[in-house]
C-alpha cells in the first residue's frame, strides 16, 4: 500500500475535531446542529439510529455537500454545525476530514461512533422509524 488506512486515519485525526458521545449528546436538542449518520442503510435498519440524524451514505457525501453538484442537499448549506458519526469512528473520521477540506464548517465527529453512543446509554430509536 502506498498509504494504508491507519495513515489515512492518523492524518484525518490530526486535523479534525472529535467529541465524546456525551459531549455530542449535549448538542442533540440544539437547533443549530445537524447530526450526520454515515453508516450503511442496513446498519441503520439493524442497529437503530440517533434521533433526528440525517442519513448520508458515505459514497454520496461530497456530492451532497457541494452546492454546485446536482445531488446537493440544502441542509449542508444551512450554516449549521455538523456532527458526523458512523459505527465506530473510522468512516466518520475520514468523512469529517473530507467535509472539512471541502469547506464545511464547523464539523466534528463522535469518538467511537454509534457503538460508543449506544454503550453510553444515550438516546436511540429503531432504524426503520422515520424521523
Ligand atoms: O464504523 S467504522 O468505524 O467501523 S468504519
Amino acid at each position: 500500500m502506498k498509504k494504508g488506512y491507519r495513515e489515512l486515519l492518523d492524518e484525518a485525526n490530526a486535523e479534525i475535531e472529535v467529541v465524546s458521545p456525551e459531549e455530542a449528546a449535549g448538542l442533540l436538542e440544539d437547533e443549530g446542529t445537524i447530526f450526520v449518520d454515515l453508516r450503511d442503510p442496513r446498519e441503520v435498519e439493524r442497529d437503530g439510529r440517533i434521533p433526528g440524524a440525517e442519513h448520508v451514505t458515505r459514497g454520496m457525501l461530497e456530492f451532497w455537500i457541494d452546492p454546485e453538484s446536482p445531488y446537493h442537499k440544502p441542509f449542508f448549506a444551512s450554516g449549521k454545525s455538523f456532527v458526523f458519526f458512523c459505527a465506530g469512528g473510522w468512516r466518520s473520521a475520514l468523512a469529517t476530514k473530507t467535509a472539512q477540506d471541502m469547506g464545511l464548517s464547523p464539523v466534528k465527529h463522535i469518538l467511537g461512533g454509534y457503538t460508543a453512543w449506544k454503550a453510553a446509554g444515550l438516546p436511540v430509536e429503531p432504524g426503520d422509524k422515520k424521523k
